[in-house]
């Protein structure tokens, strides 16, 4: 029978947490440098990046590594508005954590949503065309929506996963937001 969304997320959830922190190092490393070389990361000044948990590939190290580009960390809405916004972070110890337990600067400017360059966005798992799954909670759908009506505008989205993250195919639902590309430690899927 076809594993449902709930049933995916598990898996890959229980996936990618259960890599050994060698694999980690190795995967952050090697999807680092496939990043850096690209022209999406080269080209943009204003960046979304965020702070990995669960077993999520961590970028975190590209923010010491390009001190020119300015990196944001995605800030949960307050009750009354759906989307996430995004908050500059230089690198440095953070000692919030949002209702996660996922930690979140508390100060610093906000940068809108569809003025970032380049978003990279975590994911529970991907297919080579562009289709994400997330947590489930619908926040990159929402803070992006107005990606569907206005395709070219605001950031590329590339994902960042591990390889085995990656499923042949993803139900796409109507307010999916599809990603322009997705690293891994392996390659560099260019979607759509
Ligand atoms: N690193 C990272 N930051 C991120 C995301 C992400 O996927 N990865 N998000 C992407 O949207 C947003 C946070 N979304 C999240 C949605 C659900 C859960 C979560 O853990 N849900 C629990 C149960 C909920 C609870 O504890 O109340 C679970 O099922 O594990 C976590 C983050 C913003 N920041
Ligand atoms: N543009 C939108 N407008 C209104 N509701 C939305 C929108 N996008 C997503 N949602 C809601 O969010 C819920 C979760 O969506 P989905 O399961 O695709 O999240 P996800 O992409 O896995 O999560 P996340 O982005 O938090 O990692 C959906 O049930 C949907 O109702």
């Amino acid at each position: 029978m076809q594993e449902t969304k709930a049933q995916l997320r598990r898996r890959m959830r229980a996936a990618r947490r259960g890599l050994s922190p060698y694999l980690q190092r190795r995967a952050a490393t090697a999807v680092a440098s496939r990043l850096s070389r690209s022209s999406p990361f080269r080209r943009a000044r204003h960046i979304g990046i965020y702070w990995p948990m669960d077993g999520e590939v961590d970028v975190r190290g590209l923010v010491r590594q390009f001190p020119a580009k300015h990196f944001y960390l995605p800030v949960l809405p307050a009750a009354p508005r759906p989307q996430l916004r995004f908050r500059h972070w230089s690198g440095g110890t953070l000692n919030y954590r949002n209702r996660y337990r996922i930690p979140e600067p508390l100060r610093g400017p906000v940068q809108s949503p569809w003025r970032l360059d380049l978003v990279l966005v975590p994911l529970v798992a991907f297919d080579p065309a562009g289709g994400r799954l997330g947590m489930g909670a619908g926040f990159y759908d929402r803070t992006f929506a107005f990606k569907r009506r206005l395709p070219g505008a605001g950031p590329q989205m590339i994902g960042v996963a591990h390889q085995l993250q990656c499923v042949e195919q993803l139900p796409v639902d109507g307010w999916d937001i599809p990603l322009s590309a997705v690293v891994t430690e392996q390659q560099l899927y260019r979607c759509g």
